[in-house]
């Protein structure tokens, strides 16, 4: 076996595919027959050693997360062992940037299947579908992670690919929230793709169309929705990695129907809140400047920028200001420019409906194409990039804001790294070390004029399985947008001494259990006061206790 699988790796090491697919010979076919039964003599330990070992000895990043992924659904027990020993490590390996490279490659690397996988030929049999799936399985699902595949991570449309993602997805819930492996169903839909060369790669194995229009994803949302909230009653639904138009839309229409989350406006939304808390501190400590005169620049207009300017205005409402003030301290560019009542597309109606709330009113009929353009205008104390553009805050913008900015705060958010607008080293060299920064992906640390500086990762899964785990344990009927805004502030406040001593915008990422099951509590005491929550046992609890009851709640390999 062990031969087999080495072979196919290394010919996926030397041709990035596993194809032709090999064939086990007599001798492998032989030891699969003898490694049927397990060794009295191997311990969970050794097991453990020996992945790390043998992981070590991989080359490269994809063929580690294909190994980890085989692992996981042939012993979820040593794969958890693996992350729960070394998540710093792992993360990037089962998780961004890695599994972007993994949804690219997906019918290529495919070696079985990883969750349920619906397409929209069968839109019309979803009760029937869900429900005999419902029935095989021997445990419960109590949190779907659910994409179309249409816009994952920055890297556009992957088609069947995105069922990377929902795994991905899920396996920080176990590792870093706690859920039972058991209870996580990935979930793909098969929209087709508009990607061409995806569409004509003999290998794929999602439908071969164009994608389905949004009137006719709508349709087979509606039914996918309504088909899943009864075939798992219990379970909560997180929306992941649709494009911004179906994400808005989704979100809109089933928010107060179902008991569901979009990960990318929401989950996003929130951890970058709560990231901007502990920077704007940060910044105003140097400079002197209120927390309410930040002035924050967004390239990038989907659903990721529009979520977390939303979800950041709460910052400036916790400083006093009205909404209306609040959304005048943000300035977003999409691809055409700053987004201004007077461009000519804004004029001629052709703005995508979840940018309008961000249209500026101020610029007296004056454009700013490029983000130099905006930078100048604004002299913003903060950049956020979801561009999905690699480098694109360039050497100029950077020191620009550090001309500007005692601790300009930078958070290039894009992923995977391949996508990110500016590294950690050009940051650090552009701002003579003055910036204060999280990115999306992660970076390793630098040590720079005698001091180790740690980038900060604003990435959702600070926040995404804390909010589920939160919303599943309260029974709550409907996430609120109240109880998004209650995780970013628990993230911000799950910070300890130490942490906040380094200068840290982020918990360490070898807390996670402890910051998921303050953010799961926090969650949980929101849907309370807001009388969602359907769980009488959690109520009237203290919130140490809160605490403690998802601590004990969550599952350990
Ligand atoms: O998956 C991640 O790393 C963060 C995320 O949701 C996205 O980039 O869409
Ligand atoms: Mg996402």
């Amino acid at each position: 076996m062990t031969t087999y699988i080495t072979k196919a790796l290394s010919s996926l090491a030397t041709n990035g595919t596993l194809t032709p697919p090999l064939t086990p010979n007599e001798n492998d076919a032989k030891s699969i027959l003898r490694s049927s039964s397990p060794h009295p003599l191997i311990s969970p330990e050794q097991n453990l050693l020996r992945l790390k070992a043998h992981l070590q000895n991989l080359p490269t990043d994809l063929l580690k997360h294909v190994h980890l992924s085989k692992i996981r659904r042939e012993d979820p027990s040593l794969y958890f062992s693996a992350i729960r020993d070394d998540l710093t490590g792992l993360a990037p390996i089962v998780y961004t940037p890695t599994v972007g490279e993994a949804c690219q490659k997906y019918s290529h690397i495919y070696q079985g299947p990883e969750g349920l996988y619906l397409s929209i030929d069968d839109k019309d049999r979803m009760p029937e579908i869900l429900a005999e799936y419902a029935a095989k399985l021997s445990t419960t699902p109590q949190i779907l992670v659910v994409t179309d595949g249409s816009r994952i991570l920055g890297l556009g449309d992957l088609g069947i690919g995105g069922m990377g993602i929902s795994v991905g997805k899920l396996n920080l819930y176990v590792a870093g929230g706690g859920v039972n492996p058991h209870g996580c169903l990935p979930v793909v839909l098969d929209m087709g793709t508009n990607t061409e060369s995806i569409r004509n790669d003999p290998l794929y194995i999602g439908l071969r169309r164009p994608r389905a229009s949004l009137e006719e994803a709508t349709e087979f949302m509606d039914r996918f929705m309504a088909a899943a909230s009864s075939a798992f009653p219990n379970a909560v639904i997180q929306h992941e990695d649709f494009y911004s138009e179906a994400a808005f839309a989704f979100l809109d229409k089933y928010k107060n129907q179902y008991r569901m989350f979009n990960d990318d406006i929401e989950g996003t939304g929130s951890v970058i809140l709560g990231g901007f808390m502990a920077a704007a501190k940060q910044a105003s400590a140097a400079s002197g400047k209120a927390l309410k005169d930040h002035r924050v620049v967004f390239l990038g207009g989907g659903s990721a920028a529009v979520g977390v300017a939303k979800e950041m205005m709460n910052f400036f409402k916790m400083q006093g200001l009205t909404e209306d003030e609040a959304r005048e301290r943000f300035w977003l560019i999409d691809t055409k420019g700053l987004i201004t009542s007077t461009r000519p597309d804004v004029v001629a109606g052709k703005l995508a409906s979840h940018k309008k709330y961000f249209i500026r009113n101020d610029t007296e009929g004056k454009e700013y194409p490029s983000l130099a353009d905006v930078v100048e205008y604004v002299k913003p104390t903060a950049l956020v990039g979801l561009s999905t553009t690699f480098g694109a805050f360039g050497e100029d913008v950077v020191r620009r804001m550090a001309d500007l900015n005692e601790a300009p705060i930078i958070f290039p958010l894009s992923n995977p790294t391949s996508k990110c607008e500016l590294s950690f080293a050009d940051a650090l060299n552009w701002t003579g070390g003055k910036v204060v920064f999280a990115s999306g992906s992660p970076y390793a640390p630098i040590e720079r004029d005698g001091l180790l500086r740690e980038p900060g990762q604003g990435n959702n899964f600070l926040v995404f399985p804390g909010i589920g785990f939160g919303a599943l344990q309260a029974g709550a009927k409907r996430v609120t947008e109240a109880m998004i805004t209650a995780s970013a502030i628990a993230l911000s406040e799950a910070l300890n001494e130490e942490e906040k001593k380094a200068g840290l915008l982020y918990p360490r990422l070898d807390r996670i259990r402890e910051v998921s099951a303050r953010v799961a509590a926090g969650v949980v005491r929101k849907a309370q006061e807001e009388g969602v929550d359907t769980n009488e046992k959690l109520r009237g609890l203290d919130d140490q206790a809160l605490i403690k009851e998802m601590n004990d709640a969550q599952w350990w390999p």
